[in-house]
């Protein structure tokens, strides 16, 4: 049990890693993983109106208007009273940024920042099992059976959007919207900025860091990657 709630959230680009990096915290460090794209997949199974709503939007490759984000994703933080989490995906925008400042005070936020030809080959290589958005990479993790989920044993698929032609927008889009969310964070004092191309190598810094914050589980701790 830790002794202090502690609330985290990761940014970086599509593809840099914030999925793959948030598991590995959760498992080291006994965070729940709470990711925007989840909730919104919740949402549209369950046929909920924000699901509805977003679902018109997700399918025509846009961003949810902040207004439906914020009505669907601050509830569900505001029962989260006893849990310490680290959020994925959500704030992308200063209008979410500043809806959750509202909620809740933030302890540290992860930003990555990852070259684009490490964010493109990535992308263009990750496999998805839809009903539970996990993610796969045919050379960095890639599925037991070739394009079949480890757990469901149901076919994985390709975003359109991770491919080459999309990426150059959807990133100019995430630097236009993020920056103003990292100078945000920035000047409260609780961004931390991760570079490089390898997770691999970005994680033991991102483990020493929390570390020096949260009490990590000894029996997960050092299953992925020793320090260096
Ligand atoms: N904070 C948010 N604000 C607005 N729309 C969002 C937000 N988070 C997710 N979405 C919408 O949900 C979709 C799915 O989100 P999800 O994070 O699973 O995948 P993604 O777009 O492939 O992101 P990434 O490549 O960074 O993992 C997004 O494409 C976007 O339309
Ligand atoms: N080759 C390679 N692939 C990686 C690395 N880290 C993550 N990936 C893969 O890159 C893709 C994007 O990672 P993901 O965690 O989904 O990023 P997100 O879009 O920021 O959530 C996925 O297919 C991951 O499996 C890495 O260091 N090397």
């Amino acid at each position: 049990m830790m002794a202090k709630l502690f609330r985290a959230v990761i940014m970086g680009p599509p593809g840099s890693g914030k999925g793959t990096i948030s598991e590995r915290i959760a498992q080291s460090f006994g965070l729940k993983h709470l990711s925007s794209g989840d909730f919104l997949r919740e949402n549209i199974a369950a046929n909920t109106e924000a699901g509805v709503l977003a679902k018109t939007y997700i399918e025509r490759g846009l961003m949810v208007p902040d207004h439906v984000m914020t009505r669907l994703l601050l509830p569900r933080l505001e029962e989260m009273t006893r849990h310490s989490w680290l959020m994925d995906g959500f704030p992308c925008t200063l209008a979410q940024a500043k809806a959750l400042n509202s909620t809740c005070d933030l302890d540290l936020v992860i930003s990555l920042n990852i070259p684009y030809e490490t964010l493109k080959d990535r992308l263009s290589d990750r496999w998805i099992h839809p009903a539970s958005g996990r993610v796969y990479n045919m050379g960095f993790n890639p599925p037991h059976v070739q394009g079949r989920d480890d757990l469901s044993g149901e076919p994985l698929i390709q975003h359109d959007n991770d491919q080459p032609e999309a990426l150059v927008a959807r990133l100019r889009h995430y630097k236009d919207v993020a920056k103003p969310v990292i100078d945000l964070y920035k000047s409260k004092g609780i961004l931390h900025m991760f570079s490089g191309t390898e997770t691999d190598r970005i994680w033991p810094y991102i483990n020493s860091l929390l570390s020096t914050k949260i009490p990590s589980r000894p029996e997960t701790d050092t299953q992925h990657i020793p320090l260096p």
